[in-house]
């Protein structure tokens, strides 16, 4: 230890030494004269007690450390600490085990007031040690008196005991900064300690917490956002809500007013709700928080955490309506259409959306839509599990047609003479539409339909009942007009003919003549080198009718018909009526299993449970199986002819399909006019399926129809076929229209006009009906219809470029690409060919179009936009995207359809090439 002069002293004191020396005598120092020295402790004592000149200059006054807590409270000029760095403060955090109340005192740049620091490293305080010197100061456990805290520093930080090597590797990171603190150690509460601590993490907020040295009930300060604080968990509510977290008790009475205070951070992107970049945002509650404006709801943050988590889910069959969607989210029906509208899409609140429209809305409001299993599904569920089964021998379905009175009725009624189980009915005979028939040569079910209308009636509504056709024509007569519209139903059908060469008992039948008529009509039989076989007979000889049988029975061998009869019955309505007293009853003809009294099913849009079953005969029975026509009571209400009629597991599933059932009819008669016309073909054949014009043909007069069927099917390409389907003469009948709607063909008649009824049959079945007076318009017509036939050839159209500036992710997005358009426009409806490099890296479909926060149709050049690609997530920043739309360049018939073949085939040669 050094020692001080005595003249050094006096020195200081600008005094003699002599004098000083003879005053510290006589105050007791051990010293002998003005030439004595005296050690550093006894010098700084001199001077405070005798000079009163203690270093006015030192600061840091050093007082023993507290022997128990080892803490150190150093007192200091207030100041402010501040945060240079988000990370050292965590650190800080990790470090030291804080209680629940701590927060990071965060950056007050306009602060006036001071605040206490832990350690206050005042620049301007010259003798302050260096940073390495009050580090190790704290080390060795340097404190501070309280009082002389208390006093001197009007703000206090609360900071628990650290550990110290932790939190001097802190402080080491500080940049020493003039009038900037740093934090170097511990010191104790100064004041008493926060009764209920707050959660730990709030938000906006880091960990370290200035408190609060005002009087009880005293305004607290704004605490003001930390520009550099992490973003906080997400808010539910932007607006109007207010906070629970008490020090921002300050901004409170603002929330209440709507919002504003603490939540302008939010406002600005940096707390509350994530930053919305190029409209893209991972949470959409926000959208809500414009509503909830004045309307203050406290939703919790962990509620809101599960709340995204879980993000809610809406089942959707098949469609949803805005108001219904609106209702399940628990938002209006206008945003709804608002949001559609952004999509281009126009619709009304009772519009129905499809699951993939509703997908799409939903999630922009942060629901979650799901395709529910449909009532449909379940059917096919249950059919598939019902599937599978040993599948056996039935009796073959027969329709029997022909010209009228050519004897069809007879021929029915000799079949079912040799019916060996009639005698069993005791005769009686009700005709039900539909019976079988237990013939020595085989068992035979027959669909006696009245007319040819009603079997294409069935077809129309896709129930193929029937396996074979009878065609019975009159020797005497031969083909005849409904003879051809027999055979034509038939054929479109798909059905097998056997004919049947009726009367030949009569002295003018000539069999001969009918063999030629219908070899004519692709009907040529076996002995001529066709496939047909034809049976001569007279129904009212009984002559042929066990060859007839027999080659019906061969017929359904060749056919190998077998069906399932253990699994649950399915079938097909062939008529059905309200019986007065019985209530709604239908003849069905089961296909499929075996329907069983006391059965759950749905027909149609009709549900119910097999009250009682009868046979063709009229008796009741238990049980029937495949094949087997049987009238079933106990239905809700009358189905039609053709309707399918399926048994299922139990009455709720009966009635939610056919409630589902109802509901699509009710959507697909608004949905009308998917017939095929000659206005439509266009598009439909634009959609791949049809590649044949078929036309049912009506004229005056037998030369018209011969002309023009001839010029029409002329028109035939190899792309695109005419087909006459059905042709006659005399007005056109409701069996046209059925025909024609059945085979997806249209009508056109020469110099005949349908009547009142067929007009409005037509228009019911959506079939296109034309009139033309010469046939030429006619022919002009179906060319023009054949250009559309044709699969129209499409170019790029490129519609503008853009480049990509930055990426990002979004949920449920993916990257979203923040571009700006170069030149031209990006249209939502584009394809888009990403360029890297000057290469395509992909091609694909802008998946969503966004300009800010709102959906996008178009952004022009000039503009920012934030767009993502279908099915396409690496997209890069510096990537090209040039947005191109199909331009559709019509064929035309300029050049044949082989010369554009031709001239397709060779331009596609010279690309390879
Ligand atoms: N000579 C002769 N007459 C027959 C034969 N089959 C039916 N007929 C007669 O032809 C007429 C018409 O017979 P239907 O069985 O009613 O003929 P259809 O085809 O059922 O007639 P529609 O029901 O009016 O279409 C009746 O007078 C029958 O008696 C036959 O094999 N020979």
């Amino acid at each position: 230890m050094s020692r001080v002069r005595i003249y050094e002293l006096a020195k200081e004191a600008g005094m003699a030494s002599k004098t000083l020396a003879d005053k510290l005598i006589e105050l007791g120092y051990d010293i002998k004269g003005h030439s004595s020295t005296v050690d550093d402790d006894t010098a700084l004592r001199i001077r405070a007690e005798v000079l009163q000149s203690s270093d006015s200059k030192l600061v840091e006054k050093r007082i023993d450390a507290d022997a128990e807590g080892g803490t150190t409270v150093i007192r200091r000029r207030a100041t402010i600490i501040r945060r240079p760095k988000k990370e050292v403060v965590e650190e800080v955090e990790e470090t030291a085990d804080f209680p629940d109340e701590v927060e990071v005192t965060t950056e007050a740049p306009e602060a006036v007031e001071p605040e206490t620091t832990v350690v206050a490293e005042a620049a301007e305080e010259k003798e302050i040690p260096s940073e390495t010197e009050s580090v190790q100061e704290v080390t060795a456990g340097v404190t501070v008196e309280e009082d002389s805290v208390t006093e001197e520093a009007p703000e206090t930080v609360v900071v628990p005991e650290v550990k110290k090597e932790g939190f001097v590797e802190q402080v080491s990171h500080i940049p020493s900064k003039t009038g900037i603190a740093k934090v170097v150690g511990t010191i104790e509460l100064p004041e008493e300690e926060p009764t209920s601590p707050a959660p730990r993490k709030k938000s906006g907020r880091s960990s370290v917490r200035k408190s609060d040295p005002r009087p009880q009930g005293g305004k607290r300060p704004v605490d003001l956002a930390d520009p550099i604080a992490p973003v906080a968990p997400v808010r539910v509510k932007k607006k109007g809500k207010k906070e629970d977290d008490d020090s921002l008790s300050d901004d409170d009475s603002d929330s209440k007013k709507g919002g504003k205070g603490s939540w302008k951070g939010a406002k600005k992107g940096r707390k509350g709700v994530r930053v919305t970049r190029f409209g893209y945002e991972g949470d959409h509650f926000g959208k809500r928080g414009k509503k909830g404006r004045g309307k203050a709801k406290v939703v919790p943050q962990q509620a809101a955490a599960e709340m995204k988590a879980s993000k809610k889910k809406i089942k959707v069959h098949e469609t949803i309506s805005v108001g219904d969607l609106g209702h399940r989210m628990g938002i209006k029906a206008n945003e709804i259409i608002a949001k559609l509208m952004g999509l281009g899409v126009m619709a009304t609140v009772n519009q129905a959306l499809d699951v993939d429209t509703a997908i799409l809305v939903a999630s922009d409001f942060g629901y979650d839509v799901e395709q529910a299993m449909t009532e449909e599904i379940g059917v096919e569920q249950l059919d598939l599990q019902e599937a599978g089964g040993v599948a056996v021998s039935r009796s073959p379905v027969i329709t029997v047609m022909g010209h009228v009175d050519h004897g069809k009725t007879s021929i029915l009624d000799a079949i079912r003479k040799t019916d060996v189980a009639d005698g069993e009915a005791g005769g009686i005979t009700q005709h039900i539409g539909a019976y079988h028939v237990k013939s020595e040569a085989g068992d035979v079910t027959f669909v006696d339909t009245p007319g040819h209308a009603a079997f294409t009636e069935m077809r129309s509504r896709g129930a193929q009942v029937t396996d074979l056709v009878i065609l019975v024509v009159a020797a005497d007569d031969g083909v005849m007009e409904q003879t051809r519209e027999a055979i034509h139903h038939a054929q479109a059908a798909g059905v097998p003919i056997l004919v049947a060469v009726n009367k030949i008992d009569k002295d003018n039948a000539d069999p001969e003549r009918v063999k030629r008529e219908l070899s004519d009509l692709d009907l040529a039989p076996e002995e001529w080198g066709g496939q047909t076989i034809f049976v001569e007979m007279s129904a009212k000889n009984n002559i042929g009718i066990d060859s007839l049988m027999e080659n019906i029975q061969l017929m359904a061998e060749m056919m190998e018909l077998k069906a399932d009869p253990e699994r649950k019955a399915r079938g097909r309505v062939v008529e059905a009526k309200l019986d007065k007293g019985r209530g709604a009853v239908a003849t069905v003809l089961i296909q499929e299993g075996t329907i069983r009294t006391g059965d759950h099913f749905v027909v149609g849009q009709f549900s119910g449970k097999v009250r009682a079953l009868l046979n063709d005969k009229g008796m009741p029975i238990k049980s029937a199986g495949p094949s087997i026509p049987v009238e079933v009571q106990g239905i809700t209400g009358v189905p039609s002819a053709g309707d399918e009629f399926v048994v299922v597991t139990d009455e709720k599933m009966a009635k939610n399909v056919a409630q589902a059932r109802t509901l699509k009819a009710r959507e697909s008669e608004l949905a009308a006019g998917s017939k095929v016309s000659l206005d439509t073909l266009f598009e439909k054949l634009s959609e791949g399926d049809v590649q044949e014009l078929r036309i049912v043909l009506r004229a005056d007069v037998q030369g018209t129809l011969e002309a023009f069927a001839s010029a029409a099917e002329k028109l035939s390409t190899e792309e695109v076929k005419v087909k006459i389907l059905h042709e006659g003469t005399g007005t056109m009948t409701d069996s046209d229209v059925l025909l024609a709607s059945a085979s997806e063909a249209i009508i056109i008649g020469f110099n005949v006009r349908p009547s009142g009824k067929v007009k409005e049959l037509a228009s019911r079945e959506n079939v296109d009906m034309r009139t033309y007076d010469v046939i030429y318009h006619a022919l002009d017509d179906i060319t023009a219809a054949m250009v559309g036939m044709l699969a129209p050839d499409f170019v790029e159209n490129v519609i503008g470029n853009a480049e990509v500036r930055e990426t990002f992710q979004a949920p449920k997005v993916g990257t979203i690409a923040g571009c700006s358009v170069t030149n031209g426009k990006i249209t939502r409806n584009a394809k888009v060919h990403v360029l890297r490099d000057g290469v395509v890296v992909y091609t694909g479909k802008i998946e969503s179009l966004r300009r800010f926060k709102d959906d996008a149709k178009e952004v022009l050049s000039g503009y920012e936009c934030g767009l993502s690609i279908e099915n396409f997530n690496d997209i890069k920043v510096g990537d090209n995207l040039e947005a191109f739309v199909m331009k559709e360049v019509a064929a035309t018939l300029g050049t044949t359809l082989h010369e554009q073949r031709a001239e397709n085939n060779a331009t596609a040669d010279t690309e390879d090439e």
